[in-house]
């Protein structure tokens, strides 16, 4: 029988210089083609997670598509990361640097309570730096950020040491 991990390996599809040249894009809508693989990795976030989150933050956009399944799934709120400029206000802003660019996101400041347990999740952690600008937005809340939750990790960009100030509880399906 094979494990999650071997079955996201087999699922994920690997894209040579995309969007950029030098980028190994890992391609993780393949996993969406698959109900069943699917619920078991949202299975997995959400054992990993049990007692532990008062909200779920989801990063635009793969972020939201197991994100807010794992929020519902512990019965407990989503609320969305967005690029700047995509959420009415009250929103605060962070901006950091990307693996292939730079950006900012936003979050809306009323969704997130002071002290509120928050899980952050994406579908890839690469140079850490879109999740590292979440954790300081939901710091700037005054919330505790304290689980980030991811399908993929690329060691060899060691977004880990970006995030091991807010909190040790990395969750990963699978690391390259
Ligand atoms: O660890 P980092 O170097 O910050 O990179 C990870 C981020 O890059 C990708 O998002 P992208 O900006 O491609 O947006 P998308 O999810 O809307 O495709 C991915 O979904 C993460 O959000
Ligand atoms: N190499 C990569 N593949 C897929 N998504 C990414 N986000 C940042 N880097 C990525």
């Amino acid at each position: 029988m094979k494990t999650l991990a071997q079955r996201i390996d087999d699922t994920l599809v690997n894209v040579a210089d995309f969007p950029k040249p030098g980028v190994l894009y890992k391609d993780i809508t393949p996993l969406f083609l698959n109900p069943d693989l699917s619920n078991d990795i949202i299975a997995e976030f959400v054992a990993r997670a049990k007692g532990k989150i008062d909200v779920v933050c989801g990063i635009e956009s793969r972020g939201f598509l197991y994100g807010i399944q794992i929020a519902h799934q512990l019965g407990v709120p989503f609320v969305l990361i967005r690029k700047a400029g995509k959420l009415p206000p009250p929103t605060i802003a962070q901006s950091y640097d990307l693996e292939y660019g730079s950006a900012t996101i936003e979050i809306n400041s009323n969704y997130i309570q002071p002290h509120d347990r928050v899980m952050i999740h994406d579908d890839v952690l690469a140079t850490g730096g879109t999740a590292e600008a979440s954790a300081r937005l939901i710091e700037q809340c005054g919330a505790k950020v304290c689980q980030f939750s991811f399908i993929i990790q690329l060691d060899f960009l060691d977004g880990v040491s970006k995030l091991k100030s807010f909190t040790d509880d990395i969750v990963t399906m699978i690391s390259y």
